[in-house]
């Protein structure tokens, strides 16, 4: 990412109200980026703290009290006009009914209606990380495949809805077949899947998964279907993920494993230090469970991933 200062302040919101709907604003025709939608927000004021700016815009363009709101992502981008620095929220609990006080449109949608739609170049990762669930299940090498789906409708019924399927140690075959039956499975609770380095791509996969290794490897990995992410370790690995162009990553370890109980870790705030220099959702890998969200979010991450904790 180049270093272009100063950067313009800007807090967004990724609204959420019924049944997990955005809320969205089209900008007025007359302003940067005039006609495409946008989550609603504006520049931050000298004096003030994000939230105490995200409040502000909220109450001023749609008119609505924020009652709970926690960092999604942060996004820089450089316009031929200005450089902007993205700072968006999910808001999650407010009260009042949006409305576009300043006489924009503002809907609702889903949250597969949104990469149908036209919005500021800026706003491609903001997207993704609408669409991207707080946690990631990333599965253990199977051992029996009837007890291994068991176990993944267990946590798909626990509220899981996005799937690494990773194995390593089976043949392509069995690879294969076995991630056709994960994805049918998660599809039918609307789930999404992962493949974690499979021996092909299948059109059923939400999304191909490339291990630190691969990301090195002079290869074109852009899947014809779903999204790219990738395992990364250090600053570098995360610079090398965003050069090759992937939706998302898993940055580890941030605490130490049972797996590998004496190895180094990152620490939070190295975390967010890495997170800080990319510009799409990074899931916090390593030591985590479900407790863990709040933290990660605050660092800026996406959420956590995990297996054993996950895992019945
Ligand atoms: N609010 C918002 N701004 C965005 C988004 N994406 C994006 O590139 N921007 C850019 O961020 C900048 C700040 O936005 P803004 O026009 O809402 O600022 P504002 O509400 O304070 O308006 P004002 O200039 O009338 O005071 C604009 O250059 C806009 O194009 C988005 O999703 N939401
Ligand atoms: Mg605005």
């Amino acid at each position: 990412m180049s270093v272009v200062e100063p950067w313009l302040h800007v807090m967004a919101a990724v609204i959420r109200g019924q049944e997990g709907r955005i809320l969205l604003a089209q900008r007025p025709p007359g302003k940067h980026q005039g006609g495409k939608w946008e989550f609603p927000g504006g520049k931050l004021e000298v004096g003030e703290t994000p939230l105490q700016g995200l409040k502000r815009e909220l109450h001023e363009e749609l008119g609505i009290e924020v009652q709970h709101a926690q960092p999604l992502i942060k996004v820089r981008h450089v316009y031929p006009e200005t450089a902007v620095l993205l700072d968006v929220w999910e808001v999650d609990v407010f009260t009042g009914e949006p409305h576009g006080r300043e006489g924009q449109p503002v809907g609702w949608f889903e949250t597969e209606q949104l990469s149908g739609l036209e919005f500021p170049p800026a706003n491609y990762p903001i997207v993704t990380a609408a669409r991207l669930p707080e946690v990631c299940l990333i599965t253990p090498e199977p051992e029996d495949p009837a007890v291994f789906l068991h176990k993944l409708e267990v946590a798909l019924q626990s509220g899981i809805r996005l799937v690494q399927f990773r194995a390593k140690r089976l043949l392509p075959d069995e690879y294969l077949a076995l991630a056709r039956e994960t994805a049918r499975l998660a599809h039918s609770f609307s789930a999404r899947v992962l493949l974690n380095s499979p021996p092909v791509m299948l059109p059923e996969a939400d999304g191909l998964h490339l291990t630190s290794a691969q990301l090195w490897q002079d290869h074109d990995w852009q899947p014809h279907n779903g999204w790219l992410s990738a395992s990364c370790h250090s600053r570098e690995e995360l610079a090398q993920a965003a050069e090759i162009g992937v939706d998302f990553a898993f940055l580890s370890p941030v605490l130490p494993t049972l797996s590998h109980p004496g190895a180094a870790h990152l620490g939070w705030e190295a975390f967010a230090a890495c997170v800080e220099q990319v510009n799409f959702p990074v899931y916090a890998l390593g030591g985590l469970d479900n407790s863990h969200v709040v933290a990660a979010r605050k660092r800026g991450g996406q959420g956590i991933a995990a297996i054993r904790s996950l895992w019945s």
